[in-house]
């Protein structure tokens, strides 16, 4: 069965607060969803690769018509429904039980090199999979800021990233149950998790940071760095 990958590039960045999508701000001398797209086709996938714009994201747009194998999507007004719009386009022209890893466009230093190792995993399991970050602070359950919090056991807490790879039709079947009994979706995995199947939660690398924040542009252009890829 093929890999595909499946990039939600239709956020706006409100937390990051620039005046366009995060994902166009320019590091050493490109966008970052070039940096992502690029780290992406390192590897060898053997599939197909989609994104979703949205429809007024013209230089998001023109980037995307630089490579000449990604298929464009319209994406939605949340993450979820982005990813939605995408499974259900590729179920038009993919096998169903074809895997897609999806992968924040939001996240350019992920290395080709733990992409590789999810996908070789989820290909020897037969099970889908995610790559995390074991927590490294103590963790306080914090619902208000006063009071005696709880500390939780981070020997069973991992951060999530991506990409997060599923069958598309599982995930597709998967996402649309966990929004019709109203749970809430910030990724994949609970969507998977809501149907009580089991996946791969393979260790992937501290620097694959999401763009959030504004200060997340210098820690990107410093990890680039890093991986001698400026
Ligand atoms: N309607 C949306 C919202 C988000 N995303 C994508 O989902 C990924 C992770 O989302 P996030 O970091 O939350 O991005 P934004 O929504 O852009 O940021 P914010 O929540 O701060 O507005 C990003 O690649 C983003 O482009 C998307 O495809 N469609
Ligand atoms: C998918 C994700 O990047 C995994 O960490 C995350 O869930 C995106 O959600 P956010 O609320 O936009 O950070």
């Amino acid at each position: 069965m093929a890999v595909h990958f499946l990039f939600p590039a239709g956020g706006v960045g409100s937390r990051f607060g620039s005046d366009q999508p995060k994902q166009l701000t320019e590091i050493a001398g490109r966008a970052v969803m070039a940096w992502t797209l690029n780290a992406c086709f390192e590897t060898d996938r053997k599939g197909r690769a989609f994104i979703g714009l949205s429809a007024e994201d013209a230089a998001g747009q023109a980037i995307a018509a630089g490579y000449d194998e990604l298929e464009v999507f319209t994406a939605g007004g949340e993450r979820f429904e982005t990813v939605l719009n995408g499974l259900n386009h590729m179920l038009e022209s993919v096998h169903p039980f074809d895997w897609v890893l999806v992968h924040d466009i939001a996240r350019p230093c992920v290395q080709a090199i733990d992409i590789q190792r999810l996908i070789d995993t989820v290909l020897v399991t037969q099970m889908g999979g995610i790559l995390c970050q074991p927590i490294t602070d103590t963790v306080k359950q914090a619902s208000s800021l006063q009071g005696i919090p709880k500390t939780i056991d981070r020997s069973t807490l991992c951060a999530a990233q991506t990409p997060q790879c599923f069958r598309v039709q599982e995930l597709r079947d998967a996402l649309r149950k966990a929004l019709d009994d109203g749970v809430n979706v910030t990724d994949e995995a609970s969507a998977i998790e809501h149907i009580s199947q089991p996946m791969n939660l393979v260790v992937g690398s501290s620097d694959n940071i999401k763009l959030t924040h504004p200060e997340d542009a210098a820690l990107v252009e410093f990890y680039l760095t890093q991986q001698g890829r400026i």
